[in-house]
């Protein structure tokens, strides 16, 4: 899937909608058994996804906040594989919802959680995710000063699985997706995924977001 919202694809209602709409139909197909999400911004060949657009969430009524964070909820239970360059907050948040992550080497490029810094906080589903990847102690630290990671420090700490130079990330990324894809049948893999994800399902079913 090419996301192509100029200029930083951030994810705005209308954007989220159209995604969310694209993921129900592969769903639905039955031929499909893996997604790679990438950023073809002609304009900005460097950015994964902005997060959430800013503008989405200021000065807009209750009904239009409701209805975006209801499509920001939907966006993260749906997705499964990307590769990409500079993803801060819902950018990163959208990556950490992907099986594997494959980023750009180049040190230009950031990814994390930087909500604190723009004085807001990361909702709880958006740490767990990240506690989940990274870990309890590099969760605190990256949220609570906000940090976004140079790829070879995401990479250190388990952010992303794997650095490329950034012409080869779709091949390599086209190539990771093939051997996932050998692994035999459906069913135990997302068995597989589910017995990983009990506990957090469990604590979204608390929180009443399933
Ligand atoms: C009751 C329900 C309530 C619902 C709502 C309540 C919300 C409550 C808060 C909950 C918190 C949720 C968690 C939040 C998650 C988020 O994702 S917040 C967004 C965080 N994103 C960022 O901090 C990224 C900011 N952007 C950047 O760092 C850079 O732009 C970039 C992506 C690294 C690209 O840099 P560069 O190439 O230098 O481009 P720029 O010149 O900076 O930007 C180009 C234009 O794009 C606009 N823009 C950038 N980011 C966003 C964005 N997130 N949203 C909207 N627009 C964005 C930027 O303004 C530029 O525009 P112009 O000036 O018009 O060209």
């Amino acid at each position: 899937m090419h996301m192509q919202s100029p200029p930083v694809n951030s994810l705005s209602l209308d954007f989220l909608t159209e995604l969310c709409i694209s993921l129900e139909k592969l769903e639905m197909d039955k031929g499909c058994r893996g997604l790679i999400i990438t950023s073809v911004l002609s304009n900005q060949p460097k950015v994964f996804s902005a997060g959430l657009d800013i503008l989405e969430m200021y000065g807009k009524s209750p009904e239009h906040c409701g209805e975006f964070w209801k499509v920001v909820q939907e966006m993260w239970l749906k997705f499964y594989g990307s590769n990409m360059g500079s993803s801060p907050a819902g950018g990163c948040l959208l990556s950490l919802t992907c099986d594997y992550r494959i980023m750009a080497d180049n040190p230009r490029y950031t990814i994390g959680l930087n909500e604190t810094q723009l004085g807001i906080v990361a909702p709880f589903w958006f740490k767990e995710t990240m506690v989940n990847t990274v870990g309890h102690r590099n969760t605190e630290v990256a949220l609570q000063l906000g940090l976004l990671y140079k790829p070879a420090e995401a990479l250190k700490i388990g952010l992303v699985d794997q650095l490329v130079p950034e012409d080869q990330v779709f091949t390599v990324a086209s190539q990771t997706m093939t051997k996932w894809l050998t692994i035999p049948g459906n069913v135990s893999v997302i068995t597989t995924k589910s017995t990983l994800n009990l506990l957090f399902s469990f604590q979204l079913w608390c929180f009443n977001l399933v």
